[in-house]
């Protein structure tokens, strides 16, 4: 007997499956076949269109308003339990906040082997690979005490536990305050509640190998797994499983954990949280911090926000108390003291200004020899990997420009005598021209510098010293980077050069002095963020010196045009809330976030021109559609800074409110009229992308 002929009700499921189509599917569930109830998250396989998909339960019905007999069936259901409702009821808000459907936040946080019907059975059975051995840390920080203000904040912290709460906080530390060990201490209470889960997430897992060590080391007898998209995919699958089954009791990732489903999530650890990747820049583009504070208000738990240099918009919430501000003043090791910063006025050095070649000021030489000679490690830090940015020929002026982007190829050193041209944006990769392709000219020249030439330079300038690069370069191989911040930990290395790789959270021991040769250009950025941005990086980078009693007096050398801009000026008395609050003053000034909020909408095609009218035909129906909001402003519809990306030239416009209802209700009207021209005008492509970090 057939289910139809049977006399029980007719169970329909609405299911989210990943496309944009802005709507759950109805599909029936065959009770004889599927043997169980149907609940709410759970993860089943169906068929839509032509092919096999997976999807996800979002509520049950009895009726359909499509016909019974046209609906398909259920194919068949996950072998784990439903997802958690916190991760559902999460990914319903940041469907609607960030406008796309439901299934398209859903499902691509599923790992991708959960989602393909055929790799069930395996997913099921035990994996049989051997686990990889941790380098646990030998000095376990159980053994440290914790100073009377990270007690503090410990103790504050558990009481907000205890009162089972939502609360956001935001622990603000000087670098090497130990923030890590004082959130250890109270994720370790936390725990011990049985069952407990916590989530701590990092803005790096794979140039912070010490970081899963260090926590592991923290709860020998808990299990923690780790998500973040280097792992195998099998791997990615078991961690996520294992955290959504309850089985793992920490779970430490990326931006992508807080996706994760973890049914008895009881605190959540943003470390770095003003770091740029927790923002998603592809597909869903949600904040991970934003989506962490929202999913702990939801489980009423306690959220903690970690870092050395907030992001504005999270220290602004803390000065005007919405957030709980805790504060460690002061270094934690023993004898480790704040690095004295100094400014060296480069319009000033002569030498450098006649051979601007290698940037380096005779002052910054000198300390780097006087640091080799002690033996102790420095750090120069330069944020541009490769040899130079550009080629350029003196006879014409002909430069090294990507076909396809609005962006210089850049020259990588690849071997000894050989170099290559790169772009950074699309990924196109060039042999050198032997001659100018414009004059003919055979020499061409290197303009400016990057990691490699730096590393060149040091290698002939101090030949007896053991110098490392640290960049996108040096460490795409697996284990590359465990390598390197390994052989500066055992004291293998003498100069350390680098981009922002080298500053985000490492404890060294041994690095006294830290370089940075060449940070002026944020200065002059079109985007309102640049500022903070350079200043949280140099603050992060100052950071890593001075961490032990080894190191004795530290010191940063920055070398600038601009030694009273802003951002230098702060850095140098260590001011962190002095520097937040002008940008604050600055930003209430001309109304920007946190007193706006912004949305931006993108549209990019072969030309510009087809960009830019699909975004003025879309503002200007928008503006006169009656359900415009009043208070909404709109900025003229522009070229992006950088114009041409992998052949696609880009235009945006910026919808600005103070009231996030008003910008909510113009988002909607606005998607309303670009899928209309976009309809009409095909291959224009665009998206809206809700609080933008970079515009
Ligand atoms: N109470 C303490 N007594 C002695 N050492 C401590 C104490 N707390 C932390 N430390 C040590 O201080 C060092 C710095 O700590 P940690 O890396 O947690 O700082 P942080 O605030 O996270 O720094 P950053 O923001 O610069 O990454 C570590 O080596 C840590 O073990
Ligand atoms: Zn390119």
């Amino acid at each position: 007997m057939s289910f139809l002929q049977n006399s029980e009700k007719q169970i329909i499921v609405e299911v989210a499956l990943d496309n944009p189509i802005n709507k759950l599917f109805d599909y029936r569930w065959n009770n004889l076949c599927l043997d169980i109830k149907p609940q709410r998250g759970q993860i089943i396989a169906v068929n839509f269109g032509r092919k096999d998909c997976v999807g996800v339960v979002m509520s049950i019905k009895e009726r359909s308003d499509y016909d019974l007999d046209k609906l398909k069936d259920v194919q068949g259901l996950a072998p784990i339990s439903p997802l958690s409702e916190d991760l559902l009821g999460m990914s319903e808000f940041a469907a609607s906040y960030y406008q796309r459907t439901i299934g398209e936040v859903l499902l691509p946080a599923i790992p991708k082997l959960w989602r393909q019907k055929n790799k069930w059975d395996l997913l099921s059975k035990e994996k049989r690979k051997k686990k990889k051995e941790l380098d646990i840390k030998e000095t376990s920080t159980k053994e440290i005490a914790l100073n009377t203000q990270q007690q503090e904040i410990v103790s504050n912290l558990i009481a907000k536990t205890v009162s089972q709460e939502y609360s956001c906080n935001l622990l603000q530390g000087v670098t090497g305050s130990g923030k890590t060990l004082t959130y250890l201490r109270w994720l370790e209470k936390v725990l011990e509640t049985p069952d407990s889960q916590v989530l701590i997430m990092v803005p790096e897992i794979n140039l912070t190998p010490q970081m899963e060590s260090t926590i592991q080391g923290a709860f020998p007898n808990k299990k923690v797994v780790v998500l973040h998209s280097g792992l195998t995919d099998r791997s990615r699958a078991d961690h996520w499983a294992c955290a959504h089954a309850g089985d793992a009791q920490i779970i430490l990732g990326t931006r992508m954990a807080i996706m994760a489903s973890m049914p008895n999530l009881k605190a959540i650890v943003v470390d770095e949280e003003h770091d740029l990747s927790y923002k998603q820049q592809e597909g869903v583009r949600y904040s991970a911090r934003d989506l962490a504070i929202w999913r702990a208000k939801k489980l009423s738990i306690p959220v903690l926000l970690v870092s050395a240099t907030p992001s504005l918009e999270t220290w602004f919430h803390a000065e005007e108390s919405r957030y709980q501000k805790l504060t460690l003043s002061n270094r934690a090791a023993k004898d480790s003291e704040p690095p004295i910063i100094e400014l060296v006025d480069i319009k000033q050095d002569r030498k450098i200004s006649q051979q601007s070649d290698h940037g380096f000021s005779a002052y910054l030489l000198e300390a780097l020899q006087k640091n080799i000679d002690l033996g102790l490690q420095s750090l120069i830090y330069i944020n541009r990997r490769g040899y130079s940015p550009v080629i350029s020929c003196e006879a014409c002026g002909w430069i090294s420009d990507c076909q396809k982007c609005s962006a210089h190829m850049v020259l990588h050193k690849i071997a000894e005598h050989k170099k290559n041209l790169c772009c950074h944006h699309c990924g196109l990769i060039k042999q050198i021209p032997k001659a100018c392709p414009d004059c003919g000219n055979a020499d061409l020249q290197p303009i400016g510098k990057g990691t490699q030439k730096v590393e060149e330079f040091l290698v002939k300038t101090f030949p007896r010293a053991k110098i490392l690069r640290i960049d996108a370069d040096t460490t795409r191989k697996k284990g590359s980077a465990d390598n390197l911040f390994g052989a500066i930990h055992d004291g293998d290395a003498d100069i350390i050069v680098g981009t922002q790789m080298i500053t985000k959270g490492h404890d060294y021991k041994a690095v006294s002095l830290v370089g940075v040769i060449d940070a002026d250009a944020s200065l002059f950025s079109q985007d309102f963020r640049a500022g903070e941005r350079l200043f949280a990086q140099l603050m992060q980078v100052a950071g890593r010196a001075g961490r032990s009693e080894k190191t004795g007096q530290s010191k940063v050398i920055i070398q600038t045009r601009y030694p009273n801009a802003a951002p230098y000026t702060y850095l140098k008395t260590n001011d962190v809330d002095g520097f937040l609050e002008e940008l604050k003053n600055e930003r209430e000034l001309v109304g920007l976030p946190p007193f706006s909020y912004q949305a931006l909408v993108h549209a990019e095609h072969k030309t510009i021109m087809a960009a830019i009218d699909m975004l003025r035909e879309a503002v200007n129906f928008s503006k006169a559609d009656q359900n415009w909001p009043q208070n909404v402003s709109l900025s003229d519809v522009i070229p992006r800074a950088m114009v041409r990306v992998a052949g696609k030239e880009r235009a945006q416009v910026l919808i600005e409110s103070g009231n996030r209802q008003s910008l909510q209700l113009a988002i909607q009207v606005m998607q309303h009229y670009l899928t209309e021209q976009n309809t009409k005008r095909k291959g224009v492509g665009w998206y809206i992308e809700r609080d933008p970090i970079l515009i």
